[in-house]
């Protein structure tokens, strides 16, 4: 039977994150895909607009998918207010199954204003009904909301950092520590349900070229989870997959710098 997965995320028109990419990746993945809009959100001259879908119609989108039986993971997004976060944490407490949460608290795309309710509501609410967290390091830093404290600079460091964060957040945590950890690589780590730290290197690749990579790890994670592959597997897998739809990146203009990752890496391209 096919499986269904369900996004709960912004709309970018540009594809580059969000449930686009989120839709591309359950396709890529043989799974069929839901869709609930949190945010509406613009990005344009390096800046990013973002309009929250107002909330009794976020709450309406819900309920109808409440008539779907029944999801086989679920991944939550870009989530803009402690109302959105309190209404999606109602809906996921009767959900059993895996849980993938991407805390969007930061743009690549340009500077968003930060709501501290939004983060009390993710780390008191929304999080501990989390099979696994995807935050990068900023995320990290700014759930563990702690001023003192200095951004980890080495492989261990990074491990205390992800592990400080399951304590808080009572669930698995996959941190997304970027390039300044390992010269010339890039370094994820998984703190695992029992509490159990994995590393991950791998080589970088081309920065320019990665608009929702982020999104495309946190998917495809969810669709290796619904396949019942345990957490260390599933995050490899994903890992992997990512690397792959970055390494077939695409731009938006025929000179242009940047691109998006490209979710539908697998499957045959029409020239
Ligand atoms: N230039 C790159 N080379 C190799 N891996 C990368 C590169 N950029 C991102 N990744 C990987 O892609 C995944 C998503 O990371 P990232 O794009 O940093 O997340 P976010 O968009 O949430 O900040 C991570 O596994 C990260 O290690
Ligand atoms: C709706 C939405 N969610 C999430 C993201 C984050 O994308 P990334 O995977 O690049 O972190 C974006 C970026 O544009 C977005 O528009």
């Amino acid at each position: 039977m096919v499986k269904k997965i369900l996004t709960i995320a912004g709309s970018d028109s540009l594809s580059g994150g969000g449930l686009q990419t989120d839709l591309a990746t359950f396709t890529t993945m043989g799974m069929a895909g839901f869709a609930v809009i949190s945010s509406i959100v613009l990005i344009k001259d390096n800046k990013v607009r973002i309009d929250p879908v107002p909330i009794d119609i976020f709450q309406a989108q819900l309920d109808s998918v409440e008539q779907v039986e029944r999801f086989s993971a679920i991944k939550v997004g870009l989530l803009q207010s402690p109302e959105q976060i309190e209404v999606v944490a109602n809906f996921l407490k009767d959900f059993i199954g895996p849980v993938v949460i991407d805390p969007v608290l930061s743009f690549k795309e340009g500077k968003t204003e930060l709501n501290h309710d939004v983060l009390k509501a993710y780390r008191e609410k929304l999080l501990p009904l989390a099979t696994v967290v995807t935050p990068n390091l900023k995320e990290g830093m700014l759930l563990l909301n702690d001023e003192k404290r200095e951004a980890p600079k080495s492989r261990n460091g990074v491990l205390v950092m992800a592990s400080d964060l399951s304590h808080l957040l009572r669930c698995s945590v996959y941190l997304k520590a970027g390039k300044g950890i390992q010269e010339g690589q890039y370094t994820d780590v998984l703190i695992d349900e029992s509490n159990h730290g994995v590393v991950l290197h791998y080589d970088a690749l081309d920065d320019a070229f990665n608009h929702g990579s982020g999104c495309v790890l946190a998917a495809s994670m969810a669709c290796f989870l619904a396949d019942n592959m345990d957490l260390k597997e599933a995050s490899r897998a994903a890992a992997d997959f990512t690397r792959h739809a970055i390494v077939h990146s695409y731009s938006l203009k025929r000179h242009a710098e940047d691109g998006n990752a490209f979710p539908n890496w697998r499957v045959q391209t029409w020239n």
